[in-house]
């Protein structure tokens, strides 16, 4: 799914309007619609004081639109203007006069206002201000935050958290409203899936208000948030006459006395991911305990029984991982410089050869074109220095992306994966997944993929997405404490299957019931 700029998304409007013909108040229309129908479903008619807080401008209009349906349906409703300027969009004046026919005047709220009393058990709906927020809201505005946080109320923020921009962090963690729900108009905003503004909803979910979709399709985004759907043209059907030969050899490079386990992990995962062969490549001391755990995979020793010292094999490969478990000796740094100096082969970095390239720069020069690299987020402050906030992190991340010409998969709660300029957000994973190991399944996963023919930047995609998914399977049957890495290898199998899981068939609220009705 992409996901739009604010600019994008005033161009949508313009552009649905002029498709459609139909007037910007018929569109606000049917948003206050989807959300009626929303609230209806879930509250079915139950006296709940509902209190609907609205701003002046196009996000103020919807949430009185939504007024109107849920004083046709008897909901009992409470309306506040929030009255921070007096520039009120035609939308808004629009509905609010349609609001005053039915004989409902709302309580301008100013800077001197008493507020509200709100209960605990009432809702409370924002929709204060919307993509619209250009500077941060006034002292007295960022109050009545503070007293609807104090009501513990639950929240239904309409577009995006009052206070929130969509692009960039906010000052003031106050001056935004801490939402239980939002409900986006068509496209999920960028700051839900960023570590610093995605706190201000729980929840979010996309309400389809009919934008045209032909403009949906045909505009590039930066951003696009990476689901089942964009996975699966991605996939590369396996053939009937195709053999171990046909998918390709990963070798995956590291470990160290005590950490031979990540490559352990790494090298079944890249197995798991399909590579037809996988051989690791270890210090001495990995020998026994790989070829005694893991039959499947060939194993080749270096010279030094403790540490990578040298990186010579008389295999040929189809890609490389490299990192896991490698430490920081000096051999390895030399190793590393070494076997950058003549290797040819695409490569998946992690771990520690990514801080020995941090702290040798001159090593990243030598990377091939277009090489994965699995960063987490200190191992990326080392690549790319500190930043002011999360945009700024984006800025410096695609700036050495560029500059190095590699896919730079930023590791978190949503991995960012970024390549010439653009980003992909992932969906899948949990709070389990935060476990020694997993970060080597991941690094295995995106050489198993490259093995088989996917793209780098396909397989870097991919295998976070896989990944996330196999924990997700796995973790339903451990629980978050009890997630492992070896639960989430198990479970790889399982995620590709799941590519291809029908739906259940659920039915969808607006199929049962319309604001019409
Ligand atoms: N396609 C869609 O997604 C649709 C979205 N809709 C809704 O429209 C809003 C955006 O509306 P807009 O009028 O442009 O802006 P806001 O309501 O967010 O803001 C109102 C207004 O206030 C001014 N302003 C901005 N910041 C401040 C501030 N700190 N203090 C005072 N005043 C401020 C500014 O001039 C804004 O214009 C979107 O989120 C949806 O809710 C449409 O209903 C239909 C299609
Ligand atoms: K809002």
């Amino acid at each position: 799914m992409k996901i739009f700029s604010a600019k994008q998304i005033y161009e949508a409007d313009k552009a649905t309007i002029k498709k459609n013909g139909i007037s910007s108040d018929e569109l606000m229309e049917g948003v206050a619609v989807q959300l009626f129908n929303w609230l209806h479903y879930r509250i079915q008619g139950a006296p709940v004081k509902i209190h609907l807080f609205c701003g002046i401008g196009n996000n103020g209009g919807d949430g009185i639109a939504l007024s109107r349906h849920l004083l046709e349906h008897g909901y009992n409703i409470e309306v506040y203007v929030v009255n921070y300027s007096k520039k009120r969009s035609d939308d808004f004046l629009v509905n609010l006069d349609r609001l005053k026919d039915r004989k409902v005047w709302p309580e301008f709220l100013e800077e001197s206002s008493v507020l509200p009393e709100i209960g605990r058990d009432d809702i409370v709906v924002d929709a204060i201000f919307g993509i619209g927020l250009n500077r941060a809201p006034d002292t007295w505005v960022v109050k009545l935050f503070d007293h609807i946080r104090q009501s513990e109320a639950f929240v239904l923020s309409v577009d995006i958290p009052s206070g929130l921009f969509t692009d960039k962090v906010p000052h003031d963690e106050n001056a935004v409203i801490r939402a239980n729900h939002t409900l986006s108009f068509q496209v999920p905003k960028l700051v839900f899936f960023l570590p610093e503004t995605g706190v201000f909803t729980e929840q979010w979910e996309v309400l389809d208000i009919g934008i045209d979709p032909e403009f949906l399709t045909n505009t590039e985004t930066d951003y696009e948030l990476i689901g089942k759907n964009e996975m699966l043209p991605v996939y590369i059907p396996r053939e009937k006459f195709s053999h171990k030969g046909s998918h390709g050899h990963g070798l995956i490079v590291g470990g160290s006395y005590g950490k031979v386990g990540a490559v352990h992990l790494a090298s079944k995962a890249c197995l798991y991911a399909g590579s037809g062969l996988v051989t690791a490549y270890v210090p001495k001391c990995g020998y026994v305990p790989l070829q005694t755990n893991f039959p499947e995979a060939m194993v080749i020793t270096d010279v030094d029984e403790e540490v990578i010292s040298k990186i010579e094999f008389d295999i040929d490969p189809t890609v490389i991982g490299i990192g896991v478990g490698m430490g920081k000796d000096k051999r390895s740094v030399q190793a590393l410089d070494d076997f950058l100096n003549s290797n040819k082969k695409p490569l998946v970095i992690d771990a520690d050869a990514l801080n020995i390239l941090a702290e040798n720069r001159h090593l990243l020069d030598k990377i091939p074109a277009q090489s994965v690299l699995t960063p987490h987020p200190k191992e990326l402050e080392r690549l790319i220095g500190t930043w002011k906030d999360d945009f700024d992190k984006l800025d410096k991340a695609k700036a050495f992306s560029k500059k190095y010409d590699c896919v730079l998969v930023i590791k978190g709660s949503h991995t960012i994966t970024l390549y010439d300029e653009k980003g992909y957000i992932n969906t899948t994973g949990n709070p389990g997944m935060g476990t020694g190991g997993t970060g080597d399944l991941l690094t295995g996963m995106v050489t198993g993929l490259i093995a088989q023919g996917y793209n780098p930047l396909n397989a870097a995609v991919f295998g976070v997405y896989l990944h996330g998914r196999a924990g997700d399977i796995a973790v339903e049957k451990t629980g978050y404490q009890a997630l492992t890495a070896s639960a989430v290898a198990e479970s790889i199998g399982a995620a590709f299957i799941d590519l291809f899981a029908v739906p259940e068939n659920r039915p969808r609220p607006n199929e049962n019931d319309t604001a019409q009705e």
